[in-house]
């Protein structure tokens, strides 16, 4: 890896594996101020070559004193950077520094938002009121402070809400500060960031543009790349940004795998080729794709033949361009954090990172995968780019194969494809294109009665799926009227075949998520 440009301050998060980690980077960045979330594996060493100014370390669901807990290097404590620890971060500093004493899970944690109270300021709550709601998911708890530190705030339950050493600058907050259920947590990181570390707001994505195009020539020199386009939002801005960064070395690769929705092979490669300088080709791999999806049925093992079959597609097509070492892709953080890390769940393999073979031979460029799609669209917007491809809805890589429940055929993906082009009619017609996240139909593997022309049927059902969200972490149901689903419903029924019933997915994620495989 090349490493990061020093002109900027940086914040850097350790992933203990909370489920809210990306979310601090996220709101540093927010502030203008560059922040990773990082390994926890990450050694001293490398941690000076980074040069952070402050480290905060994340949540996690393990206790300190399971067997396979998380720890950190003592060292860590003496870098004389400012440290904060959130939660299982606290917990760690107090476990393991001089003093500090952590008590197990006593079958009363504390879950959900709690009233926090300071009778004195410490700087870490600069600017917010003695008395504040805080969000609270622990079951241990810090029960002495380690040696220099005093108590900086309490809840009911929780006598150590909150613990600071500021000659150290050592922090602690058992709550989560990042997420919007704390109401001041927001202040309260600033005043890490900028009161306490003394960060200056001197990044922007202009300087993330900046950045990744001197960091891709570095890398690239002059070798070639081969970046698989698919039309989407990530994929174009990382197109743009590549060909800013090495113009001709860059070759796009389309793949048609035989998934892609109604006309979308034509309207994709309509609103790309010719622009931006950029060099394309469509490879129409129809056939590879669903031979090898023949039978398969099971969600993840549908995924990984997908992602290995887009890897071989590239494969072949490098061998006929030679010179090819990398691979260019326009993975996001979501995609990784949902694929699984060494800290996270695996909750599904996305294509393009849990999906790639492990004897791969190309070594990756991706520039976004730090990012949250709305940080994605950001650049997209700096880049200048059409606000249409920007603010596109997403379509994942392994495309209707994760909508069709079950085996996949020509005859079910014609019925999805259909079904899925009425939606979309229906949603530009309402004028609701800008307002829905994400919209598209499933064909649940269920069948059922239903009464069509005086005739009994037994047939398939449609589901419909509208979410709102902002950066696919977390979605709502999208609350569309009544008479547009009805609308819709009407519409599939009587123009799809096979079709006698459609039902509206009214679930959020978390518990379920967008895609329903
Ligand atoms: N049909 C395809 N042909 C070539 N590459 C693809 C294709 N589908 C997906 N990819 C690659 O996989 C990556 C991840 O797909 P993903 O759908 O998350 O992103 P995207 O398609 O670029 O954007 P969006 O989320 O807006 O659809 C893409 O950025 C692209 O590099
Ligand atoms: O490129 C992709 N490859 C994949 O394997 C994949 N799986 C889900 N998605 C998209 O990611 C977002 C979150 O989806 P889920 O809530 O279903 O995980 C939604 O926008 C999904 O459409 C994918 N994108
Ligand atoms: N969210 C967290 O970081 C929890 C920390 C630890 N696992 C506890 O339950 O106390
Ligand atoms: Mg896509």
């Amino acid at each position: 890896m090349v490493e990061i440009d020093k002109k900027y301050d940086k914040v850097l998060v350790l992933d203990y594996g909370s489920q809210y980690n990306q979310l601090i980077t996220r709101r540093i960045r927010e502030f203008g101020v560059f922040s990773e979330l990082k390994s926890r594996k990450m050694t001293i060493d490398e941690i000076k070559a980074y040069a952070p100014k402050a480290i905060i370390l994340s949540g996690g669901p393990k206790s300190v004193y399971a067997e396979d807990a998380f720890t950190i290097d003592p060292e860590m404590f003496e870098l004389g950077i400012p440290l904060l620890g959130v939660c299982y971060g606290m917990q760690l500093i107090a476990y393991r520094l001089p003093g500090g004493k952590v008590t197990a899970n006593q079958g009363n944690g504390e879950f959900g938002q709690a009233a926090l109270h300071f009778d004195e300021k410490s700087l870490l709550f600069a600017d917010t009121p003695e008395d504040q709601k805080v969000l609270m998911s622990h079951g241990d708890s810090v029960e002495a402070v380690p040696d220099g530190f005093v108590i900086a705030a309490s809840t009911d339950k929780t006598k150590i809400a909150a613990m600071a050493d500021d000659d150290k600058k050592l922090y602690g907050v058992q709550f989560h500060a990042e997420t919007t259920l704390s109401e001041y947590g927001n202040q309260i990181i600033k005043n890490f960031v900028f009161k306490i570390a003394g960060c200056q707001a001197n990044w922007q994505m202009k300087d993330f543009i900046e950045d990744q195009i001197e960091k891709i020539r570095a890398e690239v020199g002059d070798k070639k790349v081969l970046l698989g386009l698919s039309g989407g939002v990530d994929s174009s801005v990382v197109a743009v940004l590549l060909h800013k960064a090495i113009g001709k070395q860059l070759t796009c690769i389309f793949v048609d795998h035989g998934l892609l929705r109604k006309n979308e092979a034509a309207m994709v490669m309509d609103s790309l080729v010719g622009k931006f300088g950029l060099n394309i080709i469509k490879i129409d791999a129809q056939q590879r794709f669903l031979s090898k999806l023949a039978h398969v049925t099971e969600p993840e093992k549908k995924r990984k033949i997908i992602g290995k079959e887009f890897i071989e597609t590239f494969n072949d097509e490098a061998k006929k361009l030679k010179g090819i070492e990398f691979l260019a892709q326009g993975t996001l953080y979501t995609d990784v954090i949902e694929s699984g890390t060494d800290t996270a769940q695996t909750i599904k393999s996305h294509h393009n990172v849990g999906g790639l073979p492990k004897d791969m031979h190309f070594k990756l460029i991706e520039p976004l995968r730090t990012l949250f799609k709305d940080e994605a669209r950001e650049l997209g917007e700096e880049l200048d780019m059409p606000h249409a491809l920007v603010w596109r809805q997403p379509f994942p890589g392994p495309g209707l194969a994760i909508r069709i429940l079950g085996e996949i055929t020509e005859e079910k993906l014609a019925i999805v494809r259909d079904s899925d082009a009425i939606l979309r009619d229906e949603i530009a017609k309402a004028g609701l294109e800008d307002n829905v996240w994400q919209y598209f139909t499933i064909l649940t593997g269920l069948r059922s009665v239903g009464v069509m022309g005086d005739g009994r049927t037994y047939d398939w059902t449609i589901a419909i799926r509208a979410i709102t969200s902002i950066d696919g972490m977390t979605a709502d149901f999208a609350k569309l009227p009544w008479d547009l689903l009805g609308k819709i419903s009407e519409r599939i029924v009587n123009e799809v075949g096979h079709i006698n019933r459609v039902v509206y997915d009214i679930t959020s994620k978390p518990p379920a998520t967008i895609e329903w495989e």
